[in-house]
């Protein structure tokens, strides 16, 4: 295919798409480093790939904070039709190795990913925006000796919580349902305004969407249009305690502390994070950044290699999913 982009980039093969976008693999000609490119039509209904650039180079500027855990871009323009992004090349999404790994992801998997996606939405709530589209498939993996870091990407639907005059944004009702509702704050599916504690509400979900393997209100033999409003009931009608059930503790005890937050009230990350530190240490895992697709078995039916301390070996991960085609 190889499309040149700008003076500097060739855009080679497609890697995923979104609901508004689709994104390319490419390279930059002088250097050859590998970038991901991302299209939107210029005449979408509703363009936002320039807005999300220009936040992903905001979140870049930060200079105490050094590895970021956010792509940095390095190129926006129309061109062809299309509203065009270049950005740095990450790994498979969350949701590419829940699939991966058959739709369960282990405890140890679970608390380590946590701790990394907890520090994401910590970095961007402290420079004054919210995600507020926060689901598995906004978190990916790094590319080579960064694969078992978790990045944040998509800020379509980012927001600035702290205004100008340094206020956070008052309380709204009536609001429409931004983001994906499967994952959705049960505010967010009552029309009201968000705020920081819905980001940690919705990564309370994808937690147990990751140990339980879908979530109870997930699937439901709707119509698109009424999918909403089946999600609203069922998500209403479940309690913490019967979505946690059978796991430990930690999980809801973090889901009840982020539905007690108040709309303008600082999330004590900090404790949250220790919180699972705490369960994990209990539970003895060790953190060697092993994760379930690190030990996934080669696809051409013979096992992961055992080395000489029994542990599986690594498969580099765009090696398993590429024979997963
Ligand atoms: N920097 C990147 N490197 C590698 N793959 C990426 C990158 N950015 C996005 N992708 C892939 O492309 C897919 C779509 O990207 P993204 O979520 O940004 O699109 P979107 O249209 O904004 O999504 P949505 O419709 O869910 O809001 C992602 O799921 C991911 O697999």
């Amino acid at each position: 295919m190889d499309i040149n982009i700008g003076s500097s980039f060739k855009m080679t093969k497609k890697l995923g798409s979104g609901i508004y976008a689709e994104v390319f693999h490419g390279f930059n000609i002088k250097t050859n480093m590998e970038v991901a490119i991302k299209l939107e039509p210029v005449n979408t209904k509703r363009p936002q790939l320039f807005y999300e650039g220009k936040l992903y180079q905001y979140l870049q500027q930060e200079p105490s904070v050094i590895d970021k855990g956010i792509p940095n871009v390095y190129y926006c323009a129309t061109e062809g039709g299309n509203n065009i992004m270049v950005m740095d090349l990450l790994g498979p999404s969350l949701e590419d190795l829940f699939n991966l790994c058959g739709r369960k992801f282990s405890l140890k998997s679970v608390l380590m990913l946590a701790d990394q996606m907890i520090q994401r939405i910590e970095y961007v709530h402290s420079r004054n925006f919210l995600h507020r589209d926060i689901k598995p498939d906004k978190f990916l993996i790094g590319t080579g000796n960064r694969a078992h870091k978790v990045y944040i990407i998509g800020f379509g639907f980012a927001k600035r919580y702290i205004q100008k005059d340094g206020k956070h944004i008052p309380y709204k009702e009536g609001k429409d349902l931004t983001g994906t509702a499967r994952y959705a704050s049960i505010n967010n599916h009552l029309g009201i305004e968000q705020g920081r504690r819905d980001d940690l509400e919705s990564l309370g979900y994808v937690m147990m969407y990751f140990l339980r393997g879908s979530l109870p209100w997930q699937n439901q033999r709707t119509r698109k249009l009424e999918y909403r409003e089946s999600v609203d009931k069922k998500k209403l009608s479940i309690s913490i305690e019967k979505l946690c059930e059978g796991f430990p503790q930690e999980f809801a005890t973090y889901l009840n502390y982020a539905k007690k937050l108040r709309l303008d009230e600082k999330p004590d990350y900090n404790h949250l994070r220790t919180l699972f530190k705490d369960l994990f240490t209990k539970s003895g895992f060790e953190m060697d950044n092993i994760y379930d697709w690190n030990l996934i078995q080669k696809m051409d039916g013979t096992p992961g290699k055992t080395t000489n301390n029994n542990q599986t070996e690594q498969l580099p991960i765009g090696q398993v999913l590429q024979k997963q085609g």
